[in-house]
């Protein structure tokens, strides 16, 4: 068996970066930054106030000077002429400051009685003015590879950057296989379950900038499975669910290299997650996962979420992770890694007490997964280990 950082590995080696294409900033938000983009404009343009009040020349503010109010600047609209020595111009928020003015006094320390204003006492050195290109300049760049987060988005705008090149969707077949399942919704009969890590992993997947096709559910037989195989011709990446293990109507593997699957690898030294399956089939990256719900989304999370990103040009890294103390003693660990999920609390991080890979239960109520390194001895309270956030 392989550990989790070669199998990561070679999942990698079998991703390749989609192609580049240009959409509209408005369905941007989330997706990847595929090339470089450069400010088209510079921001602010001009110089521009950052209160509501009056525009005058510098060197003439004291108290009590009074100043002749010659006209208006507002956003949108600036004051069209030179600023003379004793004249003000009422200025807005946003708008730009005129010409021969080089402070802006606000409203609340100046008296004003018909044309004339008088300032008051309480004036401090700050001029209120926001310099031009004090935000960005023209051709400041945007750096990629990025995924655009809501403030990016604002920026690009501000940038008068309609159209974003970002890397294509991935788009991730997914295949559930078994005579037991239904889709949420159906009838099973008594011996059926619902079909529930397909739901878990297209969420997952979809969050992660993937785009999913869930295929009908194959049936524990070669020919079902095989036009399954065949519908998710045209995607990027297949991942199956179940039928991985070696149970007689474990059918994933001898199916896929019946139609010409080059396997990678089968089975990682981890828990839960053993009988994982990795290879290539016309020309798209496959990953088998194990049909045990909880199986299917950690190594989700620690195997696929990463192949997306690296699809999506975000390079070749591991699920992150941080370390916390642990809040009780925990027992030593098998020759597998194991993927804990736990509990975080102010006192650290708490294993859930059951661990079977069936649970869904106790993944939803997870905050994350404790990693425990293959043959981990075992550790006591207060101890640093280490976690995936779920
Ligand atoms: N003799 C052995 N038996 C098993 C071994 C082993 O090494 N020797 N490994 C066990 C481990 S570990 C796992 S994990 C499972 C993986 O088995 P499969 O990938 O073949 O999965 P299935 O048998 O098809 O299903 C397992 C379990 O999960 C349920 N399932 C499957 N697909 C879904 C789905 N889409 N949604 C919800 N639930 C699903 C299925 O009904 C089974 O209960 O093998 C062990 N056995
Ligand atoms: O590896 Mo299985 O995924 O332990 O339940």
């Amino acid at each position: 068996m392989i550990t989790v950082t070669q199998a990561l590995e070679q999942l990698f080696s079998l991703t390749t970066v989609m192609p580049v294409e240009e959409i509209a900033l408005r369905d941007a938000h989330g997706r990847v930054l595929a090339q470089e983009v450069n400010a088209k404009r510079t921001q602010p343009p001009f110089a521009a106030s950052s209160m509501d009040g009056y525009a005058v020349r510098r060197d003439e503010v004291e108290p009590d000077v009074m100043f002749k109010v010659v006209g208006e600047s507002a956003a949108g609209h600036r004051y069209v002429g030179t600023l003379r020595a004793g004249q003000a111009v009422r200025i807005f928020t946003g708008a730009p400051v005129p010409e021969g003015a080089d402070f802006v006094v606000i409203q609340e320390d100046v008296t004003r009685r018909g044309n004339l204003i008088t300032l008051g006492h309480n004036i401090d050195g700050k001029d209120n003015i926001r310099p031009a290109g004090g935000d960005f300049t023209q051709g400041q760049p945007l750096a990629a590879p990025r995924r655009l987060r809501p403030a990016d988005i604002a920026l690009l705008a501000s940038m008068n950057i309609a159209r974003v090149p970002v890397f294509r969707k991935p788009i991730v077949a997914i295949l559930a296989t078994g005579d037991e399942l239904v889709q949420p919704g159906e009838a099973p009969n008594q011996d059926q379950i619902i079909a529930s890590n397909t739901y878990g992993l297209a969420a997952m997947l979809e969050d992660m900038g993937a785009q999913t096709r869930l295929l009908p559910i194959a049936r524990d037989d070669a020919a079902s499975l095989r036009r399954s195989f065949e519908l998710a011709r045209g995607s990027d990446l297949i991942v199956t669910i179940g039928g991985a293990s070696v149970g007689d109507h474990d059918l994933v593997a001898p199916v896929a290299a019946e139609m010409g699957m080059e396997q990678s690898f089968y089975k990682v030294a981890m828990r839960p997650g053993k009988p994982l399956m990795a290879g290539r089939l016309e020309g798209a990256a496959m990953i088998g996962l194990p049909g045990n719900p909880v199986s299917a989304m950690v190594c989700g999370c620690v195997f696929v979420v990463p192949m997306i990103r690296a699809m999506l040009g975000l390079g070749h890294h591991p699920a992150p992770e941080r370390t916390l103390p642990l809040a009780q003693d925990i027992p030593a660990n098998g020759p597998r890694e194991h993927y804990m999920r736990a509990h975080i609390s102010q006192d650290g991080i708490t294993p859930a007490p059951r661990q079977d890979s069936s649970l869904l239960s106790v993944l939803a109520t997870a905050d994350a997964l404790l990693v425990r390194p293959a043959n981990a001895p075992a550790q006591r309270t207060g101890e640093i280990v280490r976690l995936i956030d779920i």
